[in-house]
């Protein structure tokens, strides 16, 4: 990480309540946190929706403190050139506990029978007389030597899968796109399903761990539940999307799925019978908020000072060890010939190259190159003309 002093002090906007101890690594002097800013250069934000919001012209990058980005315009932010980043890991251990505690509560009818108990107040001596009378409305079920299924072995899916198996539980995973990181730190006692209807057909509990995506929408459905054991408990931590709320509501009715227990409550979800609706607190942690927002914001941090990124959701990552000189960056479209076109905008300017790295990531590319000497800073906005010039490029930054 670099401790540069800025051309320029720089803005961040937060559209959510962002940890302290995040913001306060953009120093003061260098920064301004300014929440009313209409031009920000970055905005790190949690669950606000995105979507319909204008991206101001001098927006050069958007961290998500969290995991899921699907409250912000990703492609759109290709397309002008804008860093989007999320934290991955960061939360996840506050999504795993809250999915074990529910499983468990669930799986004992408690939020039912707290519900119901609080209904006795002001009864006096008839309490425990009603609530010995009263509990076998609440009789549950234990889950060791219960199968649960994960659908999504990233970092939640892959701490929960383990964790339950600590619990007794037997589990069977599913996730054909599971990273080589994940894959060492899953238990070999992880049963891998090659298919999602293995999981489906052999499950207690399933609990799925996935981004909402045009693949995973409304994976859940009368199909699906037509495939799964009855009584099944499913919990949702991920995304409503994942959910056609019509079928479930009629699952549960008919007792096909036993418990939905989700973290996305909606106006569908709250008349359902047997959910368990959560107000989205999976990564409302103290631990878990601090660790998002340090991570974000130290990522938008050495991507404006160094053109550097690192868990970036749309731009490769690439990295370059930052010598404090001039530094050339350019987003820009992946084809043929674009770093040999910005080398010779740059030799145009009589200036040499020290070093660089150019990497891709589908129809896009980034490059940044090192000037190896200090540069006049008059000359600084006729580079980046020239370079804005060459057709392919989004957009250029000498940093
Ligand atoms: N409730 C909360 O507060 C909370 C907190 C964090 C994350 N989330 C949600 O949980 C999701 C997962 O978070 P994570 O940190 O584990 O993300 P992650 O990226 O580490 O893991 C996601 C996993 O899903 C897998 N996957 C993708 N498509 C799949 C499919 N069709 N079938 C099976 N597996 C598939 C990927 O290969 C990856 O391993 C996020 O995208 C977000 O929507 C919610
Ligand atoms: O995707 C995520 O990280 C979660 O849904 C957490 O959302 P939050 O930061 O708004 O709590």
């Amino acid at each position: 990480m670099s401790t540069l002093t800025l051309d320029q002090t720089k803005t961040i906007k937060t559209l959510n309540n962002i940890a302290d101890t995040g913001l306060n690594v953009f120093n003061q002097g260098d920064y301004t946190i300014d929440n009313d800013s209409e031009n920000p250069d970055a905005i790190v934000v949690r669950s606000f929706n995105m979507h319909s919001l204008d991206l101001n012209s001098n927006l050069k990058a958007i961290a998500r403190a969290g995991a899921g980005v699907n409250n912000i315009p990703v492609d759109q932010c290709t397309e002008r050139g804008i860093a989007a980043f999320n934290t991955p890991g960061a939360n996840a251990n506050a999504v795993k506990e809250l999915v074990l505690t529910t499983l468990m509560a669930s799986s004992r009818n408690l939020f039912a029978g707290l519900s119901w108990v609080k209904t006795l107040e002001g009864e006096g001596d008839e309490i425990s007389k009603q609530v010995e009378l009263g509990k076998k409305q609440f009789v549950g079920k234990e889950i060791k030597g219960k199968t649960l299924g994960v659908i999504g072995l990233g970092a939640i899916g892959a701490l929960v899968a383990n964790d339950a198996l600590n619990l007794d539980m037997e589990v069977i995973g599913f996730d054909p796109f599971i990273s080589v990181n994940t894959a060492w730190n899953l238990s070999r006692n992880v049963h891998r399903a090659m298919t999602i209807e293995q999981v489906f057909a052999h499950s207690d509990y399933i609990t799925v761990h996935v981004p909402l995506t045009d693949d995973t929408k409304e994976m859940f459905n009368e199909k699906t539940f037509s495939l799964m054991k009855p009584d099944v408990h499913i919990l949702n931590f991920s995304r409503d999307g994942l959910i056609n709320d019509q079928d479930m509501a009629a699952a549960l009715e008919l007792g096909k799925v036993g418990k939905y227990i989700t973290d996305f409550p909606n106006d569908q979800v709250l008349k359902m019978k047997n959910a368990v609706p959560i107000p989205h607190l999976g990564a409302s942690t103290k631990e878990s908020e601090e660790n998002c927002a340090i991570m974000a914001a130290r990522q938008v941090k050495e991507f404006l000072e160094t053109g550097n990124i690192k868990n970036s959701v749309n731009f490769p990552n690439a990295s370059l060890p930052y010598t404090g000189k001039r530094r050339v960056t350019a987003f820009h479209k992946n084809v043929p010939n674009m770093v040999g076109q910005i080398s010779s905008a740059i030799s145009n300017c009589n200036l040499n190259i020290a070093d660089m790295v150019n990497r891709s990531r589908g129809d896009y590319a980034y490059t940044m190159i090192d000037i190896d000497s200090e540069v006049n800073g008059d000359i600084i906005p006729g580079l980046e003309e020239q370079i804005k010039q060459i057709e392919g490029i989004v957009t250029v930054r000498t940093i």
